[in-house]
């Protein structure tokens, strides 16, 4: 881009880190996981949440099965104050469940912290200050050693404060902006920070390691996540954390592959909420352990009810393609994904061995609450088995297949012209018009069939040429009855190229539906449909259905 001044940006530098051995990782196992959504989220809102929208949004997060939850920076404001409070003091907090809240290295802000935090009997301290190289220079104005310092004074409040606090008190400590901090003054500070705590098998820290700002591509996180876990001192009783950002759209990327460096927990918040793009997405790094075998250890069966209630108190709309929970992710306009998702489908009912194996669907909708209702939508892009799906699914026509192509095209012809999607009802109105309306030369009045043996005998009643007809014969069945009795008067040669029918509705109410295909020399073959409660009148409409569409003007 020409108006931008050469060395304006520059690239994010290469980590030396030989060998590295997180490419040949896979993820095996869930990690620890934190909900940010109460604070990483709520800060980043035009309109914060209220006393009200926190507890029905904390109340979800329980629901889910998060263990691990920051509720906010009680110090910074009454309401996030009030809210720690009204938790504690309505018991709203499980026993299995660690609160978590953010601060500053700064007296006032901890102090009103651990005031906030009276009575809780497990919580985390979440300090941070920034680390890198641009906030020390711009904003703090402090050398290396005096951010560590920093840091250091940090630690020592927390310590203080946690001696008068009755109740179990972690560490977690965040060199915020890592992506901008140097790995080596990085590990430094966490060192100096993890030394100072009294760091032990029975204390150990979690050492936060966040992407601020997203600045690299996501290998370079890795790189970076496996360099601090080889450089942090007593490895064992560090927890790594990852608090990922999408400012390039890679936060889940990097986020599982921070995993593969050596990465224990994971911070996020649900449906990607949080500063500027957002917080890496839980609900998607779950789903996608799941889909890989994992028990993710959270509880995704009910996508629509996270949706609408992260929507009502976060105020902000999903994107309709979210990865599994977008309002379009499970549906399929194009022809070709119809028909493999169709058969996908029908192979799955049948499969011996239970493996998810449906094309274009990562995931089983009903695995997080969807049905299988809006997979196969219909616009100008589909094809002929998908509209053969919609028939079936949503009205019980189960349409030959041969039928498909005849159907497929005249549904398209309308999608072409209207260039819009068509509802199920809009499809069931073309195929009713198509072949229950057609214009009638020919047209059914009554008919009776008895089968005697292999003979069935048909009399038929019909108004052809302005008169009603009364006509007798007799065929190998009723269709080929009914056939030699028409043809006394019917004057179009025909054949009957392929014939099916089923049963449609619960036993009291069923209906008989037959499906005709006619050929004329003249013509291509057409298919017709009957509906009846009994299925030899319902093959006979067929016939006149076929006939009506075979000849008409
Ligand atoms: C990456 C993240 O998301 S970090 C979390 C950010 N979240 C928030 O900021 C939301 C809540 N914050 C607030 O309500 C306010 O900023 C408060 C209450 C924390 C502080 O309020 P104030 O002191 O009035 O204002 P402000 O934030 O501008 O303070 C900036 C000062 O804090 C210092 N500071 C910033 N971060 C830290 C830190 N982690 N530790 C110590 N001092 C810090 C700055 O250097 C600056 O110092 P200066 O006044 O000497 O220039
Ligand atoms: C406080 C820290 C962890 C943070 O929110 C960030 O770096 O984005």
């Amino acid at each position: 881009m020409n108006h931008i001044k050469a060395g304006k940006y520059r690239p994010y530098p290469k980590i030396d880190l030989p060998n590295r051995e997180w490419p040949d990782n896979t993820i095996t196992k869930a990690p620890r996981w934190c909900s940010v959504d109460l604070r990483d989220g709520n800060q980043a809102l035009i309109n914060p949440m209220d006393m009200t929208k926190k507890l029905e949004l904390f109340a979800l997060l329980l629901k889910l099965g998060f263990k691990e939850i920051e509720v906010g920076f009680p110090s910074a404001s009454k309401v996030e104050f009030d809210f720690l409070r009204r938790l504690v003091d309505d018991k709203l907090i499980p026993d299995d469940v660690t609160i978590q809240v953010l601060v500053q290295a700064r007296e006032h802000l901890i102090a009103k912290t651990f005031e906030a935090l009276k009575g809780v009997k497990k919580a985390t301290v979440h300090l941070y200050n920034s680390t890198s190289s641009a906030q020390r220079k711009i904003v703090f104005g402090k050398s290396k050693e005096e951010i560590i310092a920093l840091a250091i004074e940090g630690v020592d409040l927390v310590k203080k404060y946690e001696k008068e606090h009755d109740g179990e008190i972690f560490l977690e400590y965040s060199p915020e902006s890592f992506t901008g901090t140097e790995l080596e003054f990085a590990a430094a500070i966490s060192n100096a920070v993890t030394a100072r705590w009294g760091i032990a098998d029975n204390r150990k820290v979690i050492i936060n390691l966040p992407a601020t700002v997203e600045m690299s591509t996501p290998n370079v996180y890795a790189d970076q996540i496996e360099w601090m876990s080889k450089h942090l001192d007593n490895r064992k009783n560090v927890i790594i954390s990852t608090h990922t950002h999408n400012d390039r759209g890679t936060s889940i990327a990097a986020t599982e592959l921070a995993l593969l460096a050596g990465a224990d927990r994971v911070e996020g918040t649900l449906l990607s909420n949080g500063e500027r793009t957002g917080n890496v997405d839980i609900i998607t790094l779950a789903l996608n352990m799941l889909t890989q075998g994992i028990d993710p250890k959270l509880n995704f069966s009910n996508v629509d009810e996270v949706l609408e209630v992260v929507e009502r108190c976060t105020e902000m709309p999903t994107h309709p393609r979210h990865p599994y929970v977008g309002d379009l992710v499970y549906t399929a306009f194009s022809g070709s994904h119809q028909d493999a998702i169709n058969k996908g489908l029908a192979y799955q009912k049948n499969s011996q061995n239970g493996f998810w194996e449906v094309p274009y669907l990562p995931i089983d909708p009903k695995d997080v609450g969807r049905s299988y209702e809006s997979i196969i939508r219909i616009n100008s892009q589909s094809g002929k088995g998908g509209v053969a799906y919609i028939l079936e699914k949503n009205f019980g026509y189960q349409l030959p297949k041969a039928m498909h192509p005849e159907i497929g095209k005249i549904v398209q012809a309308v999608t072409d012209e209207e260039g819009r999607e068509l509802e199920p009802d809009e499809i069931l109105d073309i195929f009713n018009k198509t072949y229950f309306e057609p214009d009638e030369h020919i047209s059914f009045v009554d008919v009776t069939v008895e089968s005697l043996k292999k003979v069935s005998t048909c009399t038929i009643v019909y108004n052809y040429r302005g008169k009603e007809i009364v006509a007798s014969a007799q065929g190998n069945g009723p269709i080929d009855a009914c056939k030699n009795a028409l043809m006394k008067d019917y004057e179009n040669e025909f054949t009957i190229n392929s014939y099916s029918e089923h049963s449609c509705g619960d036993k009291s109410s069923a209906k008989a539906i037959a499906y005709i295909e006619v050929q004329s020399k003249e013509t291509l073959s057409c298919f017709g449909v009957g509906i009846d409660d009994d299925i030899a009148t319902a093959s006979i409409k067929a016939m006149f259905s076929a006939l009506n569409r075979a000849f008409s003007n």
